[in-house]
């Protein structure tokens, strides 16, 4: 299968931390790929130099024919925009907007008029079945409903990967199941590849590959059927 995303034989540390000693992985497009391991193996890091977050010391990203790890800040953040998505532990939704204002906000950010990006935002909430939040302040919902909206603010723009980073690990594990049920759902219907760091084999049993992360390297296992 050809890759999407890939990284090859990256370090990466932290003064005299190594996060990652040589780690290699790929996702193809559409493609869902959970990255598993200890805690402090590396994982969120290695996630981070896919998004082109972190630069690494050594090694190569490559994201379609580009090589992030060669590109500029600047154009590592335009692409970061434009065709990724993201979604951390705690939501991190703007407090002042309501949810759809926030799922509508990189549309806008964007330049898209208002009118059609929440019409655009409210399409994404209703697949996400919390259309009944869209007036709500992210304070007003609750962790699993705030994690949906996250979910669809990442979809929104059309993003090919979408990074998440314990999506589900604020969630109790009837939520947690629930988000990821609808996330991956989501994302197949959009064609977007998941990248998600977890450290739950009940969330990583959605994805459609296991990476395991240990000691900064990453092996790459085939889901056993
Ligand atoms: N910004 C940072 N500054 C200093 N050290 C860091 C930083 N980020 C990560 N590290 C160190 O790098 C190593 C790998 O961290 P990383 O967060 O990638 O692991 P992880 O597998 O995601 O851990 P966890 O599952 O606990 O979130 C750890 O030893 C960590 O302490």
């Amino acid at each position: 299968m050809t890759s999407l995303l890939s990284a090859e034989h990256l370090t990466k540390s932290f003064g005299a931390t190594p996060a990652l000693s040589g780690a290699s992985m790929s996702v193809a497009a559409g493609e869902i790929v959970a990255v598993m391991g200890p805690s402090g193996s590396g994982k969120s890091t290695l996630l981070h130099c896919l998004a082109g977050i972190v630069r690494p010391d050594s090694g190569v990203v490559r994201y379609r024919d580009r090589e992030l790890s060669a590109m500029s800040d600047a154009g590592r953040s335009a692409l970061r925009r434009g065709e990724f998505g993201f979604v951390f532990q705690f939501g991190q939704l703007v407090p002042e907007l309501t949810c759809l204002e926030n799922v509508a906000l990189p549309l806008r950010l964007d330049g898209v008029r208002r009118r059609q990006a929440q019409r655009r935002a409210a399409g994404w909430l209703d697949r996400l079945e919390i259309d009944d939040v869209a007036g709500k302040r992210p304070g007003e919902v609750s962790g699993g409903q705030g994690q949906r909206v996250a979910v669809a603010r990442a979809l929104v723009t059309g993003a090919r990967v979408v990074f998440a980073d314990e999506p589900t690990g604020a969630l109790d594990s009837l939520n947690g199941e629930r988000v990821m049920k609808l996330f991956t759902a989501a994302a197949r219907e959009s064609g977007a590849a998941v990248v998600l760091v977890t450290h739950e084999p009940r969330v990583a049993a959605w994805s459609d590959r296991e990476v395991v992360v240990r000691d900064g390297k990453a092996l790459d296992l085939e889901r056993a059927a």
